[in-house]
């Protein structure tokens, strides 16, 4: 695993891993009593930053640890001066180890949370589940969540959002939706999955003070994109390069008249840095791209026969083979062809495997190519069915699972875009905006991640920082983007120093 995945702050642990980090936590002599005042503090100090003048806080604390941080929180806010309720699911008397003793150091009443009736100038402190929700949200905290919805009072949720599965970012029943998330040590996948994602609002990562060494010893190897991630394979280009050493880019051009997808991948392979990118057209679509071609150039490709002969040229070095080419035969010719050197297959090139997916899957762990696939879900559902009907995995495990089972990097498209590898290494993206639900963005992002292979970076990172590339250039363009906005405003690759 790579050092990135190290840093804390890129990591994605998950609920059990978590619980291994505790128990090895406490077996090294950590004590664990002072883990929950440093969680429930950093909860308290995020509530009067954000709300310093709030009437009223109102601190709902559920059977476990979580509502134990609860607890804490509540004591800190009430020894600031602040105004607090406290209000608990289940019996109290029920309460065991650090959270009993968190409740005793309270010292004050707890009412039953049925009784809550909420005030227009309430703040909410969310402490019922966290990490260990096991199952949907019991009947009386969905109807508490119901409560503080209609009322549209905000949440500072500990941890997750209760409600939110922290492996899968799936909602159990109900969920709160917060203004602020405070979780500790690292991000849960939960955090950045959607819906999950949609419900913490601003996310903070506080450090109790757990080693980060026993963090990353149970970690799995998973992480958010950031560019530390990919960066090490990225390095600035060498100044003495010429275009063939920035990789010639490959993009196959649709019949005449489904041409542009093809055209804005090869359009943005050119701008992410490939240093020549052709289109390889069949004969009857070579007029009509011709005419819309200038630095980028054009090949009659019809058959595999001219595939063959092509191929000869050891300097095409990448391809992107999908985008509005067509299903069927070709397509599977084609990319079975290619699958030695690096390929991103993506929509009618994934389609057209949908019957044949084991002879494509057999040649890409053959060949010892960088194959990277792009389904957006109805992809995924075509070419994975059986893995995107197990409504047990999270995203991230159906993209580790089709990973494992294609020999592929998969990229798993949507607002919470996966990148995961056939080793089961997978991040999470997370700087796209919801307008890159536009039109051929996709056939954008396919180019830009056949820009990075024709550089050579191994798939993996080629996708990963295509991705995150694509949702900076999504940024930049802001809500108005087109495809064609996106591929201009692709900027270059971020500096070393970026993190
Ligand atoms: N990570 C860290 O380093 C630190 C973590 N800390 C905090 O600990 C939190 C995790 O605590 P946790 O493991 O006790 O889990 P939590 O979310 O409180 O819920 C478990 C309880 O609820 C119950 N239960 C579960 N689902 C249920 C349902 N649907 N309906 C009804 N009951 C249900 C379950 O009972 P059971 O499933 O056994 O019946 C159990 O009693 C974590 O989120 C963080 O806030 C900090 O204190 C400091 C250090
Ligand atoms: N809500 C969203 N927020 C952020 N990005 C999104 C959202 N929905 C889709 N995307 C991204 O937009 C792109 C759409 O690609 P795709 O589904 O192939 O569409 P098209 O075929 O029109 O190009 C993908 O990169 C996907 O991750
Ligand atoms: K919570």
């Amino acid at each position: 695993m790579p050092n990135a995945l190290h840093d804390m702050r890129n990591l994605l642990v998950t609920p059990p891993e978590m619980q291994a980090v505790d128990k090895d936590a406490a077996g090294s002599g950590i004590d664990s009593f002072s883990l929950m005042r440093s969680a429930g503090m950093a909860v308290s100090a995020a509530a009067l930053r954000l709300f310093p003048s709030a009437a009223r806080f109102v601190v709902f604390c559920g059977p476990g640890n979580n509502g134990g941080d609860g607890y804490v929180a509540a004591a800190a806010l009430t020894a600031s001066g602040a105004n607090v309720a406290l209000y608990a699911l289940g019996d109290t008397g029920k309460l065991k180890g650090d959270a009993a003793r968190a409740h005793a150091a309270y010292g004050r009443e707890a009412i039953s949370i049925e009784l809550y009736e909420p005030q227009s100038q309430d703040v909410i402190i969310d402490a019922l589940f966290g990490a260990g929700l096991a199952r949907e949200l019991p009947d009386q905290a969905q109807e508490i969540v119901g409560r503080v919805d209609q009322a549209g009072l905000p949440v500072v949720a500990v941890d997750l959002p209760s409600g939110i599965d922290g492996r899968t970012g799936e909602i159990r029943g109900a969920s709160f939706t917060a203004v602020h998330t405070v979780t500790f040590m690292a991000a849960k996948p939960g955090h950045v999955l959607m819906p999950g994602r949609g419900r913490c609002g601003t996310l903070e990562v506080f450090d109790i003070g757990i080693p980060a060494r026993l963090v990353a010893a149970r970690a799995g190897g998973l992480g958010i994109n950031v560019p530390a991630v990919w960066r090490q394979c990225a390095a600035g280009l060498d100044p003495a390069t010429h275009k063939f050493k920035r990789g010639h880019l490959a993009v196959f051009s649709g019949g005449p008249t489904s041409t542009g997808a093809a055209r804005l991948s090869a359009a943005a392979g050119l701008r992410a840095g490939a240093g020549l990118v052709t289109l390889a057209s069949p004969t009857e679509a070579i007029p009509v791209n011709a005419a819309h071609l200038t630095a980028v150039m054009l090949k009659e490709i019809g058959n595999a026969a001219d595939l063959a002969e092509w191929l000869k040229d050891s300097r095409l070095n990448a391809f992107v083979l999908g985008p509005g080419f067509g299903i069927g035969e070709k397509a599977r010719d084609f990319a079975l062809m290619l699958c030695e050197r690096a390929l991103v297959l993506d929509a009618d090139g994934l389609t057209s495997f949908k019957e044949r997916r084991s002879e494509l899957f057999d040649r890409i762990a053959a060949s010892g190519g960088q194959v990277v696939m792009t389904p957006h879900e109805g992809e995924f559902q075509r070419l994975f069915p059986e893995i995107a009907a197990d409504g047990k995995l999270s995203k991230i495990e159906k993209a580790q699972a089709a990973a494992k089972l294609s020999h592929a990097v998969i990229l798993s498209k949507g607002p919470d875009t996966v990148i995961a590898a056939p080793s089961g290494r997978a991040v999470v993206n997370v700087n796209a905006p919801p307008w890159l639900a536009t039109a051929g963005s996709g056939d954008v992002l396919a180019g830009i991640i056949g820009a990075h292979l024709a550089q050579g970076m191994p798939a993996f990172e080629a996708a990963a920082a295509a991705a995150w590339r694509h949702g900076e250039a999504g940024r930049r363009t802001g809500r108005s983007a087109t495809a064609e906005m996106l591929v201009e405003n692709i900027a270059p690759l971020p500096e070393e120093s970026a993190s």
